[in-house]
């Protein structure tokens, strides 16, 4: 009969969906379910005798491994109830789960280990993404993670950062200056488990080689000159959370090697010393630069390359996206009317369409120093054309263009521009000037040397 309830138990144990975990009182793993199999991608035989740390379960962040006892949540608490925590998969990606935990005690009380139950909530999370991108579809949510955006290129930039916050293979950003790659990186960043944990930021290009190493990898006493102390590198103060390397394909030849081996062996080298420190960074870089360019020029490794671009992420130009222009002005305008305090209420409909027909070579970053612009030029209202700079109301489609200004008067080109922008403007003066992006006293110059030319 207790064989029959033994082989009851066991069929339970192997049939259930949940995960279950036993470990004994240091923490090694006992045993586990086919469901745990299943979802963190191990075999039993991987995991039984090993420390349950290998599991990379953030809420036990707190273990602390000393004198080889275990102490973590549930040893210490002698329970864990509906804990929300991430496990680490096998493959590195993450596993939200509900964890409940109990000690289990031999008759006289004494603790013989503890069992974990754990409930799989990657369906859930994904639903729930799934409501939020369908949100974001149907205009309910203009912005994700503070990222405004709602065209197509966003939209899929949007789910691409979500799966890449779920997983912790390093992620390499590209995109032209001023797209919004840092946002990018922050937005993965909150979205990980590692979110409670730093998120450090380097610029390659902002530093010399030998400072940027000792600012990466840090420095030991007497290294060069000035270092007058140990200094803990970025990368150890970023442990267990995300690493930005911004401007990546700056980074000098002989601190790519050393990066290269973070990757490879999440091992670094203090300047000076030759004593290897782990760490544990998930590594997001960022580049304006085409990176595989460089790396076929030979001035950045390949094998780098391979490593740092495990998910490459494109962000795309804002000449790709011109729908979205109106809504970028729509924010931009009013977080600098509640910067300023300024009383402009937004932007005309001619000032809107030379927006959206100007190239935006300098991106975001460009648009929102535009309408800063704009916001020293108008008095109030609407901002309108002439308060545009003149680089943006030169690009309007049928707009006429004057490409140099001349002290004497127009050139050749720019006097059939200011025919043609009298024309267009029925000949009121003052809308051709504000067309050709000049003042009304230029072109009145103008036409004055036009006249004389002609007599
Ligand atoms: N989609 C966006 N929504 C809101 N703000 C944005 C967006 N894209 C960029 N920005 C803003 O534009 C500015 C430039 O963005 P960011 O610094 O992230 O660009 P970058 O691609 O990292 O540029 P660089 O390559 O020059 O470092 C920032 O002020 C950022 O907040």
């Amino acid at each position: 009969m207790e064989q029959d309830y033994g082989q009851y138990w066991q069929t339970i144990v192997e049939t259930m969906e949940d995960g279950l975990l036993v470990v004994a009182p240091d923490g090694t793993i006992v045993s586990l379910n086919p469901a745990l199999e299943r979802m963190l991608g191990y075999k039993q035989e991987e995991l039984v005798g090993r420390p349950c740390t290998v599991l990379g379960c953030d809420h036990c962040a707190g273990v602390i491994t000393a004198g080889g006892k275990h102490h973590c949540a549930l040893f210490s608490q002698g329970g864990i109830k509906r804990g929300h925590c991430n496990l680490t998969r096998k493959d590195g990606g993450f596993v939200p789960v509900i964890k409940n935990a109990a000690l289990l005690r031999d008759p006289s009380g004494e603790v013989m280990g503890g069992v974990e139950t754990l409930t799989d909530l990657s369906a859930v999370a994904a639903k729930e993404r799934e409501l939020e991108n369908l949100r974001r579809r149907m205009g309910v949510n203009n912005s994700f993670q503070g990222i405004l955006g709602v065209s197509r290129p966003m939209l899929e930039l949007f789910e691409l950062i979500q799966a890449a916050a779920q997983s912790q293979a390093p992620v390499l950003i590209l995109g032209e200056s001023g797209t919004g790659k840092e946002l990018v990186a922050e937005a993965i960043h909150s979205l990980s488990p590692r979110a409670n944990k730093p998120f450090i930021k380097v610029n390659c290009a902002a530093l010399n080689e030998s400072l940027l190493e000792s600012e990466l990898f840090g420095h030991v006493r007497g290294a060069f000159t000035g270092a007058d102390r140990d200094r803990m590198g970025r990368f150890q103060a970023a442990r267990g959370g995300d690493f930005f390397l911004d401007e990546v394909g700056d980074l000098p030849a002989s601190t790519q090697v050393k990066l290269l081996r973070v990757l490879q062996e999440n091992l670094v080298e203090r300047v000076g010393d030759h004593k290897p420190i782990p760490v544990d960074v998930r590594v997001i870089s960022a580049t304006h630069r085409d990176l595989r360019a460089k790396v076929a020029e030979g001035v950045f490794r390949q094998d780098l390359f391979f490593r740092v671009a495990v998910i490459p992420i494109e962000v795309p130009p804002l000449r790709e996206r011109k729908g979205d222009i109106p809504l970028l002005t729509e924010a931009l305008v009013e977080r600098l009317r509640g910067r300023t305090g300024r009383n402009i209420m937004g932007v005309d409909r001619d000032a809107l369409e030379l927006l959206e027909a100007y190239n935006w070579p300098g991106n975001v970053r460009e648009l929102i120093n535009v309408l800063e612009y704009s916001f020293v030029v108008c008095k109030g209202g609407e901002i309108k054309p002439k308060h545009l700079p003149r680089e943006v109301r030169g690009e309007k489609k049928g707009a006429v263009k004057v490409r140099t200004r001349r002290p004497g008067g127009p050139s050749k080109t720019d006097q059939d521009s200011v025919r043609q922008a009298l024309e267009k403007c029925n000949g009121n003066r003052t809308q051709a000037a504000r067309l050709l992006g000049v003042s009304r006293v230029t072109l009145w110059k103008w036409l004055k040397k036009m006249e004389e030319n002609q007599r």
